[in-house]
């Protein structure tokens, strides 16, 4: 459906880690140089994997947890400054993404990111594979006063990108995405590529097992 001046284009809101990229390598290495984990064994990313999808705090805490021992404030400090300057060693969008994000701008629908990765180390990566302009916002995960599985990220994402909610659909890897997008009465998207399980997605409203088929579900889920 084209866009008026009455009614915004559609808005499809991207998670970041898990969806749009695979960052798991880089995560995993930025923990392994904390040097609140030096002498300790390095973290393989199978381990890491699903200690990913409720931001920096939570996962610095889950690396240290793992071996017996507690994070401090210090550790999440170092994590920021370590990753700052690490955002895209080898992090790279999953296959078909520059396509597809391609595909959906052609068709005249906007883009945004709702991240609970911080906004800084989002942008940055996001400049870094060439991805930022596509997005008319990015709602990272120290932007606003709540983040994912806060309804409130995603609707002040949402009004950052200048969209509507009755015009959005959330994209996303982790329960926290999906119900996210519940509490705001956003239709979702969970995207099997990424670092959830499978029950994670079982109270999204579709399924995509291919980056390929998020248009689909997209325009079907919008009635676009
Ligand atoms: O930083 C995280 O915990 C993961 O961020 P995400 O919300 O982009 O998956
Ligand atoms: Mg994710």
């Amino acid at each position: 459906m084209p866009s008026s001046p009455f009614s915004p284009p559609p808005l499809l809101v991207f998670d970041l880690d898990g969806t749009l990229v695979d960052s798991l390598d880089d995560l995993t290495a930025v923990l392994n140089r904390l040097p609140a984990r030096a002498g300790l064994p390095a973290l393989d990313a199978d381990i890491v994997r699903p200690m990913v999808g409720d931001g920096v705090g939570a996962l610095v805490a889950r690396a240290m947890t793992h071996d017996g021992r507690v994070a401090t404030p210090t550790d999440v400090t170092d994590y920021l400054a370590i990753y700052g300057a690490a955002t895209a060693v080898r992090t790279r969008p999953f296959e078909g993404i520059p396509d597809m994000l391609e595909a959906c701008a052609r068709r005249g629908w906007r883009l945004a990111v709702c991240t609970n990765k911080p906004h800084a180390a989002a942008r940055t990566l996001l400049e870094s594979l060439g991805l930022r302009a596509y997005f008319a916002a990015i709602g990272g995960g120290d932007s606003f006063t709540s983040r994912k599985p806060a309804p409130g990220h995603l609707v002040a994402t949402i009004a950052a990108a200048e969209g509507a909610l009755g015009r959005a659909v959330m994209i996303g890897d982790h329960h926290n995405d999906i119900a996210a997008a519940a509490a705001a009465h956003v239709p979702s998207i969970f995207a099997s590529w990424g670092y959830g399980t499978a029950a994670m997605g079982a109270a999204a409203d579709a399924v995509a097992t291919r980056v390929a088929d998020l248009p689909e579900h997209a325009a079907r889920l919008l009635g676009a």
